[in-house]
């Protein structure tokens, strides 16, 4: 049972709650339950029914059958932490997850050749980060590893939006990734009456409208972090001061001890100058009744994240994102094992579960339907499906 799975019921609640009563989220109740069961040997029967109960339950939604009959406006496909690398299987650091490297780019085709079926093609595609794994540079093949997935990119009908992990900087330095097929800023879209909506050239981060009234905002989650920059600039010396006041341990990769586990070297955050566009651009979104979807590789909610995980000022990201109405949902990756949640403003959390820890008789990715009133997301494989409404009275009409 993931993070996820205790807010997908409650954002699959099908009336309205009468004013002032909260929401007792439906599976923390079974969940509770199901754990006094198992504590009575006797019952382990009915602790086993129950987990049945609770699978039909998260059983995948027919996006048609939950849309009432309506037509999705558009869809877009989703898909993280790919990290190919031409390697035998292993294991993440903990070696509690196996990672199938070679696996990962069949899982890549096999979505692809999904979202190409689809009886409406996805607007386009968002790749969460991480589409190469850092061995690559460990056996200098960086660049042959790239170009092998992004050929395989290239079978996809639509556009593809990149987003930079932590493994690209591992592969690359930042301005490689800024001249390479994985800077997919050419894709954004200008407000030119708007000039405090475009980005600086500071960070990798873009706004683009893929169909009336909706914006995708893709975020920079290693704009401040000590990878992939020189390490004689002030940015860095800046970084690795934040790092260091954070993280006293001598590898810095290492959480042990942190009262904000977050601030590892394998992390990073949001400048802010970035936060500042953001801003600006939700302002923007506000202003003209439009539903965004942000996208970044780290997550930024604790609630669907392990805290090791988010950006290290995801706090900040959150107050300018709280300081909104407009923004749906917030995807990112990074965790391989994917979460959810919806926070106190309505803003749904989705980490989706990564390509690289899906075994090879699974699947890993998503399409999401998007409604006058909700999106769907389709999950594939080990991605649950889920339903993230938009806040009440702010049902768009067309
Ligand atoms: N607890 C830890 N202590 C030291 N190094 C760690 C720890 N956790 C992760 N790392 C290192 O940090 C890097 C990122 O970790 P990894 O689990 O590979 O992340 P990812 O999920 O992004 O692949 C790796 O180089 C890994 O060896």
């Amino acid at each position: 049972m993931s993070l996820g799975d205790r807010a997908y019921f409650g954002a699959a609640l099908p009336f309205p709650l009468p004013p002032g009563e909260t929401l007792f989220p439906l599976d923390s109740v079974v969940m509770r339950f199901i754990h006094g069961l198992s504590r009575s040997p006797g019952l382990c029967g009915c602790k086993r029914f129950f987990e049945a109960c609770l699978e039909v339950m998260a059983e995948k939604l027919d996006p048609n059958s939950l849309a009432d009959g309506s037509e999705p406006l558009f869809s877009f496909g989703i898909i993280a932490d790919i990290q190919y690398a031409d390697l035998e299987d292993g294991f993440n650091y903990q070696r509690s997850r196996r990672r199938y490297y070679r696996h990962s780019l069949v899982h890549l085709q096999g979505a692809i050749e999904d979202w190409n079926k689809e009886n409406s093609l996805p607007c386009c595609v968002l790749q969460l980060g991480d589409i190469i794994d850092g061995y690559n540079a460990q056996y200098k093949v960086s660049e042959k590893s790239l170009e092998l997935v992004m050929n395989t990119f290239q079978m996809l009908k639509v556009p593809v939006h990149h987003t930079w992990g932590n493994h690209e900087f591992y592969n690359f330095s930042r301005d490689f990734l800024v001249n390479s097929k994985l800077n997919s800023k050419f894709l954004e879209d200008r407000i030119v009456q708007h000039p405090e909506t475009t980005p600086s050239e500071n960070y990798y981060a873009y706004h683009f409208v893929p169909f009336p009234k909706f914006r995708f905002v893709l975020l920079d989650a290693y704009d401040l972090s000590v990878l992939g920059i020189d390490q004689s600039s002030p940015k860095y010396e800046q970084c690795m001061k934040m790092l260091r006041e954070h993280n006293p341990n001598v590898e810095l990769n290492s959480p042990q001890g942190l009262s904000e586990p977050q601030y590892v070297q394998f992390n990073g955050g949001f400048s802010q100058e970035q936060l500042n566009w953001l801003n600006e651009v939700l302002t923007f979104s506000d202003l003209n009744q439009e539903k965004v979807v942000i996208v970044s590789h780290l997550p930024i909610y604790p609630e669907a994240s392990d805290s090791v995980c988010l950006a290290w000022n995801y706090k900040d990201a959150l107050s300018v994102i709280w300081s909104h109405n407009c923004v749906v949902c917030f995807l990112a990756g990074h965790t391989h094992d994917g979460g959810y949640s919806e926070d106190h403003f309505g803003v749904h959390h989705v980490n989706l579960e990564g390509v690289i820890e899906t075994a090879p008789d699974s699947q890993a990715f998503g399409t999401v339907h998007v409604y006058p009133d909700k999106m769907l997301l389709k999950g594939r494989g080990r991605v649950p499906d889920r339903i993230m409404n938009y806040k009440r009275e702010e049902v768009l009409c067309f």
